[in-house]
């Protein structure tokens, strides 16, 4: 116990039932400029989302930071005097509050958040729209041997249907690759202002959407307005999210024929049966993983749901740039021995990768 300031005091006992151990969800908030992210963050905070949120916002987002609080602020509104405040946390309504940092590292967060503990149950973290999402998703990718406090829940990426579709189509323009790899890193995209966009267009966007990343859930929206329980607690990282909807959703899918321009990431599926041998599949993904095959191909993302040799139980399979992690789950595969594993990336071999795979298959 602490005792600098008052060594006579008596030391009292801390009722650990009252600690709460539980980690903090950080979901993180993408989506290139003007796409909707503030609308969404709005949203949210005006919802009965019965939580108490950390808006936390990188202060590098375009335009102002400041504009975002102002406009997220009730508080500071009536004082007239945001600016001096703004430095550290806002109260916002329904008892969320918000913070601008420069640093969005998980120890820098960390440090924000201990002193308002007790103050919040869940994390958003708004990126600003030039934001590549793979070294943040990277980075509260935690281990648990790190004990952190925080437990990253999911990135949601937000996307403008109609400028979105401009970004993309213009190939002189830096906004391509940033957006493909915005949706590609998604774990859900909220495809936004469908309001603007004619039926034909939505379905062209929706449709490379999906092309990029097969395993995203997509959702349209209009001024973001979207059930909160289609993007907070996802635990899209951990391995209570199910392996039949992997499995499922690669089912569902149709082949989809849109141009692809040359840098664009896309997803490719690959379906195998059999059990895997551990060893060389861990291997294979290493070699992928960190390129050591010297191929021009580059992967981001990959999910898997997977059958081990000696193994009654999927594995589940979970890559973000180059780490990656092999999770046990509850599911026995009762001897139907479907694998089924999502690469997103650019310049993916699709034979080469289904022989390299097929290889690891005992
Ligand atoms: N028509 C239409 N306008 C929208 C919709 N959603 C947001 N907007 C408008 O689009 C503009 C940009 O929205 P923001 O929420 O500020 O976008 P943002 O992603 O936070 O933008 P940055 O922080 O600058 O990257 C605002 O003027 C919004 O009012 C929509 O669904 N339809
Ligand atoms: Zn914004």
């Amino acid at each position: 116990m602490k005792n600098d300031d008052n060594d006579d005091c008596i030391p009292t006992l801390v009722d650990v039932t009252t600690v709460s151990s539980a980690k903090v969800p950080v979901t993180i908030l993408t989506g290139y400029l003007g796409a909707g992210k503030t609308t969404l963050l709005n949203y949210i905070l005006t919802e009965n989302h019965q939580k108490r949120i950390a808006v936390i916002l990188n202060e590098f987002a375009q335009g102002s930071a400041m504009e975002h609080l102002l406009l997220t602020t009730t508080k500071n509104e009536n004082d007239g005097n945001g600016r001096q405040q703004y430095q550290d946390w806002l109260e916002l309504r329904n008892g969320c509050l918000c913070c601008s940092v420069k640093d969005v590292g998980v120890q820098a967060i960390e440090q924000l958040l201990e002193k308002r503990r007790n103050h919040f149950d869940y994390i958003l973290l708004e990126t600003t729209g030039v934001a590549d999402p793979l070294p943040i998703v990277k980075m509260f990718w935690l281990d648990d041997e790190l004990h952190s406090d925080l437990i990253l829940d999911g990135l949601i990426t937000v996307i403008d249907a109609h400028n979105g579709l401009k970004n993309y189509e213009d190939d002189r323009h830096q906004a391509k690759a940033l957006w493909s790899r915005q949706v590609a890193m998604a774990d859900v995209v909220v495809v936004n202002k469908i309001d603007l966009v004619s039926e034909e267009e939505k379905m062209k966007v929706l449709s490379i959407v999906q092309s990029i990343n097969v395993t995203a859930q997509i959702y349209e929206t209009t001024r973001s307005r979207i059930d909160l329980s289609l993007i907070l607690d996802r635990h899209a990282y951990s391995n209570d999210s199910p392996t039949d909807y992997l499995l499922k959703k690669i089912e569902k899918q149709t082949s989809i024929s849109i141009p692809h321009g040359h840098q664009t990431l896309n997803s490719i599926t690959i379906e195998l049966n059999g059990e895997f041998d551990f060893n060389a599949l861990d291997q294979l993904i290493i070699q992928l993983l960190w390129n050591e095959q010297n191929t021009i191909q580059e992967i981001v993302r990959m999910k898997g749901v997977l059958c081990l040799r000696n193994e009654s139980n999927y594995k589940l399979l979970q890559a973000v740039g180059q780490m990656y992690e092999f999770i046990t789950t509850n599911e026995n595969h009762h001897d139907n021995l479907r694998n089924c594993l999502v690469i997103i990336g650019s310049n993916l071999n699709q034979d080469f990768l289904i022989d390299q795979f097929q290889k690891c298959i005992t």
